[in-house]
């Protein structure tokens, strides 16, 4: 049997990271499977570039239990000496080289011979379409060229892991999604595993096989980008994966992944249980995207017939996006936000919020 087959490219165990008397991180392990698209999401402060330049071998951690690239240990190894490339926000590219001599700078201190790193350089640049500009300039290209050649330029060397350090971070929002896609297209083309740091949810959702939320130097949660989004583990995730219905209140029941909730105002609600619920009797909070809300007439008759949950309101605000609208419904819960993407009924209309047990999840408060 092939024993690398389930190996992990990257495994690390624990590592603690300390700036003076700011713990950077504050043992974490993740770990990353080959050819996966890891992103390590978070706000700024959270520890991402920390946690890159450790792996990466820029920082040397305070302590780490074990940190491996391709099954190698790598600790106290000089980056030169990893098998995992990094690509910085900033690009850092040679001005005074052109292209093609930028691709291969990292051939030609590796001792490739001049006419093969030429050869593999201009491969390079033809996965990334910038064939025909080899022979420019860096300052003649465009923010998305230069991204480009950044990328071909870590590639073309073929580490087992290139880490990515908000690589769009610099480019206008139009371009951004595009290279978003491109970026996806090469990794799956080169098969190679990415760790991809972003400050953006958007970003990770698009790009990610898997997620690591990082937070004040720990991980609140890892997992599929679906998971994230739809199963939030912690009031944090929520907030963080914006979910705009976060309303307080007391957990007084659960059983199985079904939890229920009593809220403000005396009314109790359903919903599906984070793992890490408390007991009964403990502060909880219910967390709703505004598009899974709908609106009703009354909170009377079959409003509640198919399970769902209602709460009775008043319409006070509603805003005309074009493409959605946006109301707010006072409710004795709380504020409620809804996001209508079908035709808007007239205020009158309104009477009460419902939605879905399945489209909420209960978390610890
Ligand atoms: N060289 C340093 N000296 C002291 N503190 C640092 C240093 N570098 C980072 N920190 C601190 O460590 C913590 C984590 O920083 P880090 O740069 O890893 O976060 P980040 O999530 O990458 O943030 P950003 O998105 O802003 O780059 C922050 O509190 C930061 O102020």
């Amino acid at each position: 049997m092939d024993e690398t087959v389930e190996q992990p490219i990257l495994e690390v165990v624990d590592v603690l990271h300390k700036y003076g008397s700011v713990t950077a991180l504050d043992h974490v392990s993740l770990q990353a499977k080959r050819g996966e698209f890891l992103t390590i999401l978070g706000s700024s402060g959270s520890g991402k570039t920390t946690m890159l330049r450790v792996i990466s071998g820029l920082e040397q951690p305070t302590q780490v239990g074990k940190l491996a690239i391709g099954g190698v240990d790598v600790r106290g190894k000089p980056p030169s000496k990893r098998n995992c490339t990094t690509v910085f926000q900033n690009y850092a590219l040679f001005p005074h080289m052109s292209v093609a001599e930028n691709v291969a700078y990292g051939l030609k201190v590796r001792n490739v011979p001049r006419e093969d790193a030429r050869k593999q350089a201009m491969q390079a640049l033809a996965m990334v379409q910038l064939e025909s500009k080899s022979e420019r300039r860096i300052a003649q290209l465009s923010g998305g060229e230069r991204q480009r050649v950044a990328l071909a330029r870590a590639a073309v060397t073929r580490p087992a892991i290139l880490l990515l350090d908000e690589p769009l971070g610099a480019l206008d929002e139009r371009l951004r999604i595009d290279m978003q896609s491109e970026l996806v297209e090469i990794q799956r083309a080169l098969g190679m595993t990415f760790v991809y740091i972003t400050h953006s949810q958007e970003e990770a959702l698009t790009m990610s096989d898997r997620v690591v939320l990082m937070s004040h130097g720990r991980i609140e949660q890892s997992g599929r980008p679906v998971d994230l989004f739809d199963r939030p583990a912690t009031l944090f995730a929520a907030g963080f994966m914006g979910y705009e219905n976060i309303l307080p209140g007391r957990l007084t029941g659960r059983q199985g992944d079904q939890a229920t909730v009593e809220l403000a105002g005396g009314i109790t609600v359903r919903g599906v249980a984070s793992e890490a619920l408390g007991a009964v009797g403990t502060q909880a909070a219910l967390a709703v995207r505004a598009e899974r809300m709908a609106l009703l007439a009354t909170a009377d008759g079959d409003a509640g017939r198919d399970g769902a949950n209602v709460l009775a309101g008043t319409l006070r605000k509603q805003i005309y996006h074009g493409k959605y609208t946006d109301q707010t419904v006072d409710t004795a819960a709380g504020t409620i936000r809804l996001r209508r993407w079908d035709r808007v009924p007239s205020a009158e209309q309104v009477g009460a919020v419902a939605w879905q047990p399945e489209d909420c999840i209960v978390l610890p408060a």
